[in-house]
């Protein structure tokens, strides 16, 4: 179901450590079935709710540089990379609104992994004063049935995405691809030795290896592990 708003702007949020093709696939799809006129992918500096990511800040930018190089419509926003302390969404979607002016419809995108944990998020509930948000499913995610999320959907769910041709306020419920990929499982791999093609580009992989990301810490000099390179 297209929302029909070329006016619209598409912020998906994320540590992206690394960035794999379950985000990538799922901004395109968001792109064209919400007709966005772009989507930024924004990733987070610190990040607010889980520890310190394996990449720093630059080698997480540049990866998602990497993995849209070329696809129209889609940016990478690193206005959090350059605000020091946790990165909060409601201050990044305060300053996004403040920046694009009070008309323009944004719609923050976001799992439904995430979405499960929203009542944990800095100001959780002023999030829609700014934008709609868009939750997509996930593989092995489930909506909570915890009360003040319950009371949030029942307050902000909208019935057709035609609504988020409004400036902000809305909660959709996005169908999308259904992709069981995660950096998680992408990290753990690299660490193991197994391969991750496939689940993420060529490009980001080749830069993954070339920076020596996400390997455990050799034992010591004289033993090599074989793991990561
Ligand atoms: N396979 C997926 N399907 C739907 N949403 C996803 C998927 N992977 C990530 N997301 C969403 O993308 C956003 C950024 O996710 P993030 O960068 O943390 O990736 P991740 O794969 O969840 O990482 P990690 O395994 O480290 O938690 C979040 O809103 C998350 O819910
Ligand atoms: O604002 C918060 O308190 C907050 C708490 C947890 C996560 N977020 C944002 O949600 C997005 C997805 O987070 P994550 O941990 O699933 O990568 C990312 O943009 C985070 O900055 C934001």
């Amino acid at each position: 179901m297209a929302c029909l708003t070329s006016a619209a702007v598409g912020l998906f949020g994320g540590t992206f450590d690394p960035v794999h093709h379950a985000h990538l696939r799922l901004a395109v799809e968001m792109r064209e079935t919400l007709g966005l006129r772009e989507l930024r992918l924004i990733p987070c500096h610190v990040p607010a709710l889980r520890g310190a990511p394996g990449a720093s800040p630059a080698q997480r930018r540049t990866m998602l540089e990497l993995g849209i190089a070329g696809e129209p419509g889609l940016l990478v926003d690193d206005r959090e990379l350059r605000r020091a302390g946790p990165s909060y969404t409601v201050e990044t979607l305060a300053e996004l609104r403040r920046e694009l002016g009070p008309t323009v419809p944004l719609v923050w995108l976001l799992g439904l992994d995430a979405f499960a944990g929203l009542p944990r998020w800095q100001r959780w509930t002023e999030l829609t004063a700014f934008a709609h948000l868009a939750v997509l499913a996930r593989p092995g995610a489930a909506l909570p049935q915890d009360a003040p999320l319950q009371s949030f959907i029942a307050a902000h769910r909208c019935e057709a995405a035609v609504a988020l041709t409004r400036p902000s306020g809305g909660l959709w419920f996005q169908p999308a691809s259904r992709l069981e990929i995660s950096a998680t499982a992408i990290r753990t791999a690299i660490a193991a030795g197994r391969s991750v093609r496939y689940w993420l580009p060529d490009a980001v992989e080749a830069f993954i290896r070339r920076e020596g990301l996400y390997c455990p810490p050799a034992p010591s000099t004289r033993l090599e592990t074989t793991c990561c390179n």
